[in-house]
C-alpha cells in the first residue's frame, strides 16, 4: 500500500469517527423529540385533541426549509422531517398493553393508572403469557407484579427475567386495599368467601374477628372471586374496588386488610431503554462464582462506589442445585459513569451478570 493511500485511509477513518459522533447526537435528539411528542400525546388525550395536526406539521416543514443553509437539499430535508414527524406521531398513538388479568385485578388498575386510557389493555392468564406477548411484539408493553410490601417478591416474575430479553421500562406502586364485596352488601348474610390466597393471607385477622365461621374458598384471582360472589346471595369476595365497579357488587366491609400500608410494586416490561432523568434506578441480576465469599465480593463494588443498594433478592438458579441468582436494584442510571464502573467491577466476581433495565424511580407511599 502506498504512503498516499494509507494517508487517505486514515483521513476517511477520521471523518467516519466524526460522522459516528454526529449520529450519536442525532439519535439522542431524535429520542428526545419522540419523548416530547409522547408528552404532548398525553395532554392531547386529556383534552380530547386528535394526534394529527397537519397545520403544525406544515409550519414546521416550512420553517426548516427557510432555515436550511445546505448542502442538504430542500427535497431531502423535507423527506427526512416527514419521517421524523411520522415517528413522533406514532409515539402518540394508542398502544397495546398486556397485563396479568383478568380484568379488574390490581395489575389492571396499575396498568390503567400508568398508561393512557385510550391504549388497548389485554388481560392474560399468567405472567409468562404477558412476557410472551411483548416478546413477540404483539403488545408494546407488559405490566406484571414484582413484589408486595407484606408478602414479598413475586418469584415467577423474577425467574422470567433470567430467560427474557425484555427490559424493565418503568416501575409503579399501587396501594392495595381489599374490600369484602357481595350482591347485597349485607355482612350478616355472608357464609362463603371467595378470594385469591394472597388477599386471604392479608385479611386473616379481620376474617377471624368478624366472620370466624365463614367458609373460605380459594380462586385464581380476585376477579374470579368477584364473579363467584355474584352467583349466590350468601357469597362474598375479597377484592379491590375496581372489581366492585366491574361486577356491580356492593361493599359489605371496606379495607379489611390487616396491615394499613399494603403496597404492591409493578413493573412495566418492554424493549424501550429510558433515558436518565436524574432520579433513576438500575436493576440487574447476577450469578456468583462458586467460591467462598462470592456474594460479598460481588457486592463490594456497590459499597465502595457509595451507591445505594435499593433491593437484594435471591432465587435458586434452576440449572444447578444450591446455586443462586441475585436480583439487585441500584441507585442511579446505567449510563452514569459511577454505575457503569461499579458494574464493570462486579463483573469480575460474577459468572453471569445482566442489566434488566434503568428507569425512573417511582413514588411509593409505603
Ligand atoms: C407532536 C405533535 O403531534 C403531531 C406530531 C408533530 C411533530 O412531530 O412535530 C406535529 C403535529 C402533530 O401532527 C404536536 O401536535 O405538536
Amino acid at each position: 500500500m502506498s504512503a498516499e493511500s494509507s494517508g487517505q485511509d486514515e483521513k476517511i477513518a477520521n471523518l467516519r469517527r466524526s460522522i459516528d459522533e454526529i449520529d450519536d447526537t442525532i439519535l439522542d435528539l431524535l429520542n428526545r423529540r419522540v419523548s416530547l411528542a409522547e408528552a404532548i400525546g398525553t395532554l392531547k388525550t386529556q383534552t380530547g385533541n386528535r394526534v394529527m395536526d397537519k397545520a403544525r406539521e406544515e409550519s414546521i416543514l416550512q420553517r426548516l426549509a427557510g432555515l436550511n443553509p445546505g448542502p442538504l437539499s430542500s427535497e431531502m430535508l423535507r423527506r427526512i422531517f416527514v419521517d421524523i414527524i411520522a415517528a413522533s406521531r406514532q409515539a402518540q398513538e394508542p398502544k397495546r398493553i398486556s397485563f396479568l388479568g383478568p380484568e379488574a385485578t390490581f395489575t389492571h388498575v396499575a396498568a390503567l393508572a400508568f398508561f393512557n386510557e385510550l391504549d388497548t389493555f389485554v388481560p392474560h392468564p399468567s405472567i409468562r403469557d404477558v412476557f410472551d406477548d411483548v416478546e413477540k411484539g404483539t403488545s408494546r408493553y407488559g405490566v406484571v407484579p414484582v413484589e408486595n410490601s407484606i408478602e414479598g417478591a413475586v418469584n415467577h416474575t423474577l425467574d422470567l427475567f433470567l430467560e427474557s430479553e425484555l427490559h424493565i421500562c418503568a416501575e409503579s406502586y399501587l396501594a392495595i386495599s381489599h374490600d369484602l364485596l357481595s350482591k347485597s352488601g349485607d355482612l350478616e348474610k355472608i357464609h362463603t368467601i371467595y378470594s385469591h390466597p394472597q388477599p386471604f393471607a392479608q385479611c386473616r385477622t379481620w376474617l377471624k374477628t368478624h366472620l370466624p365461621h365463614a367458609e373460605l374458598v380459594e380462586c385464581g384471582s380476585t376477579s374470579q372471586a368477584a364473579q363467584k360472589a355474584l352467583l349466590a346471595d350468601d357469597a362474598a369476595a375479597i377484592a379491590g374496588s375496581a372489581a366492585a365497579r366491574l361486577y356491580d357488587l356492593k361493599v359489605a366491609a371496606p379495607a379489611i386488610q390487616d396491615a394499613v400500608r399494603n403496597t404492591t410494586r409493578f413493573l412495566v416490561i418492554g424493549r424501550d431503554a429510558p433515558r436518565p432523568t436524574g432520579n433513576d434506578k438500575t436493576s440487574i441480576l447476577f450469578v456468583t462464582a462458586h467460591i467462598p465469599g462470592a456474594l460479598f465480593k460481588a457486592l463490594e463494588p456497590i459499597a465502595a462506589s457509595g451507591l445505594n443498594m435499593l433491593k437484594l433478592e435471591s432465587r435458586p438458579a434452576r440449572h444447578k442445585n444450591w446455586s443462586y441468582v441475585f436480583f439487585v436494584d441500584l441507585e442511579g442510571h446505567v449510563e452514569n459513569e459511577k454505575v457503569k464502573q461499579c458494574l464493570a467491577k462486579m463483573e469480575a466476581f460474577c459468572q453471569f451478570i445482566k442489566i434488566l433495565g434503568a428507569y425512573p424511580v417511582a413514588l411509593s407511599d409505603a
